[in-house]
């Protein structure tokens, strides 16, 4: 693929403590008008970027009900053409024109259930920042692949096919997310240990590409059954930059005591 390199008109995205609700398909328009009720009454951290993300048809009132609150609304994910006859989709410009700045890509469910490949996952990543769009990108291994001991080599492989194309000042406004499948949703956590030998390993492969100057500034977020009971002790280990949450964002205090765990 033809390396992507983008003078961006879009703030350096430095490394930063990042908390994400990814609200999946859950909440119609009334229950996610609570929550996000609920979420507006909650303490927001000033070192920390708290986003969530609502489905499609929710996201204009979500985004308008939060316009001058510092809780980012953000997309859960776009498709890569520009525009065109692709039914059921939503195009970056489309996401542009509401004011979101920024869409979750590569999510483990979109590669299981929709079949997203690394090369489709790449052609979303150039259209998210051709259209000034910051990309939360996703990837983490299965069950199998940890119990084989090929954790490591599987998300090696999923970051290099869909983002070293990218040049150095393109991947500013990648923020990645390690999500191990065997993690979301089942109650079972990596431990901090495993997340930190992991985001380890990933800051290193960043860093054998862009050197360690870009790898340092990378946020770094871990997802998979993040809860208010263990999320200290998750962002306590040095690569762990913060979260993507799923089932506990749905809880506003649930979210709002993890967005607090730093
Ligand atoms: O998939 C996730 C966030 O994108 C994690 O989901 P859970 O927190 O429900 O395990």
């Amino acid at each position: 693929m033809e390396i992507l390199s983008l003078e961006l008109d879009l703030e350096s995205d430095m490394r930063k403590n990042i908390v994400a609700g990814n609200w999946k398909m859950n909440n119609d328009l009334s229950e996610t008008e609570t929550l996000i009720r609920e979420l507006k009454l909650q303490n927001n951290p000033s070192d920390v970027e708290v986003m969530v993300a609502p489905s499609f048809t929710n996201l204009w009132q979500a985004f308008n009900t939060l316009k001058d609150h510092p809780i980012e609304v953000i997309a859960q994910n776009m498709h890569f053409a520009e525009s065109g006859a692709y039914t059921g989709e939503v195009s970056a410009a489309m996401l542009k024109s509401l004011g979101i700045k920024t869409v979750i890509l590569g999510h483990s469910e979109r590669r299981a259930y929709f079949n997203e490949t690394d090369a489709i996952l790449a052609k979303k990543v150039d259209t998210a920042l051709k259209n000034e769009l910051r990309v939360i990108f996703c990837f983490g291994e299965e069950l199998k692949d940890r119990k084989a001991d090929n954790h490591e080599t599987i998300v090696e492989n999923q970051i290099k096919n869909a983002l070293f194309h990218l040049d150095a000042s393109a991947l500013q406004h990648i923020v990645l997310a390690y999500e191990p499948v065997w993690a979301i949703g089942t109650g079972e956590t990596a431990s901090p240990e495993q997340a930190q030998d992991m985001h380890a390993f990933i800051r290193k492969t960043l860093a054998a590409k862009y050197g360690n100057d870009v790898a340092d500034e990378t946020s770094i977020l871990y997802g998979g059954s993040v809860k208010p009971n263990n999320a200290k002790e998750i962002f306590s280990k040095p690569d762990v930059d913060g979260g993507l949450i799923g089932g506990a964002a749905l809880n506003a205090d649930d979210f709002f005591a993890i967005a607090n765990s730093f």
